[in-house]
């Protein structure tokens, strides 16, 4: 379970996330929509403990992400924006070098590599070198590197960009069953379709602040739009970074 209190994160004179309040709760789907530039990578790189918060606490399962980052870590998978994967490794390298800072190893980490590699249909690429993959390739290999120690709580930045449509249908089966086996899915997006598809609740932001959060239908009633596109729209204030 992930809480953020009061989150606030500034670059210069640029307020980035702006007191920002939410919760992700296990066994659902939360997603951060909002326009390019509103805030949500900065939010989720102060939960992923890689930036540290002005003021405001984010807690993963009631862990700090600041001050208990080490504990956080062990507890958390992250698919960030360019995920860098070592290009001279293959991709099944990278996975169980990611699984082995995890601790897991032999036939138990084997066994998991084998079952993501099946899920994500890495089949054909499993055991190329990852110079010269294609995006969608990348992706995936970044997404199993994630996924390898099966943390409880998974953040996703982006993470159908670049993907095609059968890609990204793969993905989104993986990130349902996450759902199901109680997982806590944070993902990011400025798609609203993508996100009214997969979520159970929709924290919209933009311009760092929290402009509407609740189930799609509860957006929908909030705005007095019947469609989700136009109460997306209407709580942004502008038509500027729809997907
Ligand atoms: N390291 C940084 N230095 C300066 N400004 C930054 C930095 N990181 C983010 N910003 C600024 O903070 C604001 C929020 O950026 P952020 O990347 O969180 O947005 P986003 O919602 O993830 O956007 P996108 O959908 O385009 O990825 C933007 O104005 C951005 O330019």
């Amino acid at each position: 379970m992930i809480e953020v209190h009061n989150l606030k994160k500034h670059f210069k004179a640029v307020k980035a996330v702006d007191d920002i309040s939410f919760v992700a709760e296990d066994g659902k789907i939360t997603g951060l929509l909002g326009p390019n530039g509103a805030g949500k990578s900065t939010t989720l790189k102060m939960l992923y403990t890689v930036l540290e918060p002005d003021s405001g606490k984010a807690l993963i399962d009631g862990f700090d992400s600041h001050k208990e980052s080490m504990t956080v870590q062990s507890s958390i998978g992250v698919l960030t924006h360019n995920a860098g994967i070592y290009e001279r490794l293959t991709a099944r390298e990278n996975i169980c070098y990611f699984g082995e800072l995890h601790g897991l190893t032999g036939e138990h980490l084997n066994n998991r590599i084998n079952e993501l590699v099946d899920v994500l249909d890495m089949e054909k690429f499993i055991d190329r070198r990852c110079k010269g993959f294609s995006q969608g390739q990348k992706t995936k290999v970044a997404l199993a590197r994630a996924l390898v120690h099966k943390p409880k709580n998974v953040l996703l930045d982006e993470p159908t960009n670049g993907l095609d449509v059968m890609a990204t249908r793969g993905l989104r089966e993986v990130i349902l069953r996450l759902k199901e086996a109680g997982h806590c899915v944070l993902l990011s997006s400025h798609i609203m379709q993508e996100v009214a598809f997969l979520c159970d609740e929709i924290v919209i932001i933009a311009n760092g602040k929290v402009v509407a959060n609740g189930s799609p239908d509860d957006i929908r009633n909030l705005s007095n739009e019947d469609n989700l596109e136009d109460a997306f729209v209407k709580a942004i204030g502008s038509e500027e970074g729809l997907g």
